[in-house]
């Protein structure tokens, strides 16, 4: 369904083709991205499921006044269908069907631009002289997904059959937390059906000439510090107030914990001393760090910045699971050995935000961040986002290569 202009490589088109449909937040245009892939797997001839997740009935039942006043109330049941998010897959059945699988996981969605700010319309896929493409998820990760459905073409097509099970799996809502998407799905019988044994999703771009890969990522937490204060009239000089409390010293951990302070709420009028003030901080906290301790300190910073002050979290991620990095881990010593056989350089990292990575590890699937970006600066949720073409060709054969090893992982003893 594509036209390469100008001799354009297929996979290329197709990449633009993918970039050019708005699956942005906050209303992301997910039926676009759900047709795309049914088209995708009708070429690939690999069946498709796709699941529902967070989707709700509700019943209610509501009085109403009877137009006749005088015959009283009625009942009027109501059910309201609160849509959910769907999650789909393709699968690649191995020769050893029994086998844990490997999964190839992606996200559809995309965050928003600051239009403004761009070169080019960031959803029209731009290619400029030199080959860079810019589009909102050129690397956040429109290109992985592409390279994964690239790579498998290419495999199917030269008649190869691995050995284990390949799932490719598209999730929504990544970018908004994975709330409607992976964080529910890894409950699901239908995931736990997929027996997976290694996962592989997203990681960063890397400018040298090296592949950053990630084994855990940083636990995000959004806490917001309530301070109640005493109120009062803004011309006198009141004690305790709400506002000395947000500007106590608190949260200067060591220079691996990041707090940011990102909203201050609060306030009425200018002459007005409010009752209370909130600040809220974005944490971000590796996974070597006790989190029982750490929460102790916040109490205690909360204590100290005065009476009444409490806290209270919109994000507590409290799983700590890190994939090995061993060379006598065979999934790792898989992945590591088939790069190197690239003669790729690896620099090992742990993710400084958060992907649905930890979801897949809160299970205890161990997961690997890896977006085969090298010579690239970072720009994801960046203005002017793009990836070359080159690089992103080099990827599709990278996940060639890397997609076999994994699957070819020998039995283990208890996978009989
Ligand atoms: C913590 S839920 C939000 C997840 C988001 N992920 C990508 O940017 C992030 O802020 O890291
Ligand atoms: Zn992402
Ligand atoms: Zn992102």
């Amino acid at each position: 369904f594509l036209s390469s202009p100008g001799g354009e490589d297929p996979s290329v088109s197709l990449f633009r083709h993918y970039l050019r449909l708005k699956t942005v937040h906050p209303e992301p245009d997910y039926d676009a991205a759900l047709k795309f892939l049914d088209r995708i797997a009708a070429e690939l001839q690999l069946p498709m499921k796709k699941i529902e997740v967070c989707s709700k009935t509700e019943y209610t039942d509501t009085l109403y006044m009877n137009k006749d006043r005088r015959k009283g109330y009625f009942h009027k049941a109501l059910f309201c269908v609160f849509p959910g998010r769907v999650v789909s897959i393709m699968t690649w059945e191995g020769t050893n069907p029994k086998l844990k699988s490997v999964l190839l996981n992606s996200h559809t969605d995309v965050v928003p631009v600051f239009q403004e700010h761009w070169k080019y319309d960031a959803f029209s896929a731009f290619k400029d002289a030199e080959g860079n493409i810019y589009a909102r998820g050129t690397q956040d990760m429109k290109c992985v997904t592409i390279q994964y459905i690239e790579a498998i073409r290419r495999l199917k097509s030269e008649g190869r059959k691995l050995m284990r099970t390949v799932h490719l799996m598209f999730v929504p809502d990544e970018e908004v937390g994975g709330h409607k998407g992976m964080e529910t799905f890894v409950n699901h019988p239908e995931f736990k059906n997929l027996n997976i044994g290694f996962a592989l999703d997203e990681g960063l771009a890397n400018p040298s000439e090296a592949f950053t890969v990630f084994y855990g990522e940083r636990n995000p937490w959004w806490i917001t510090i309530h301070c109640p204060g005493s109120p009062g009239h803004g011309s006198r000089f009141v004690e305790n107030t709400a506002a000395e409390k947000l500007v106590s010293h608190c949260f200067t951990l060591g220079d691996v914990t990041t707090v940011n302070m990102t909203m201050v709420k609060g306030g009425v009028a200018y002459n007005v001393i409010p009752a209370e003030m909130d600040v809220s901080f974005d944490l971000r906290i590796p996974p070597t760090v006790n989190l029982q301790e750490f929460e102790g300190q916040i109490q205690q910073w909360c204590k100290e910045a005065g009476e009444d002050v409490t806290y209270e979290f919109a994000q507590k991620h409290m799983n700590q699971n890190v994939t090995s990095t061993e060379e006598s881990d065979p999934w790792w010593s898989a992945f590591s050995a088939a790069c190197k056989e690239m003669n790729m350089t690896l620099e090992k990292e742990i993710f400084p935000a958060a992907t649905d990575s930890r979801f897949i590890r809160a299970v205890g699937i161990p997961a690997i961040g890896f977006s085969p970006m090298n010579r690239t600066p970072i720009l994801l949720h960046d203005h002017n986002e793009y990836l070359n073409e080159q690089v992103f060709l080099r990827g599709i054969s990278v996940y060639e290569k890397l997609i076999p090893a994994l699957a070819g992982v020998v039995a283990f003893p208890d996978e009989a």
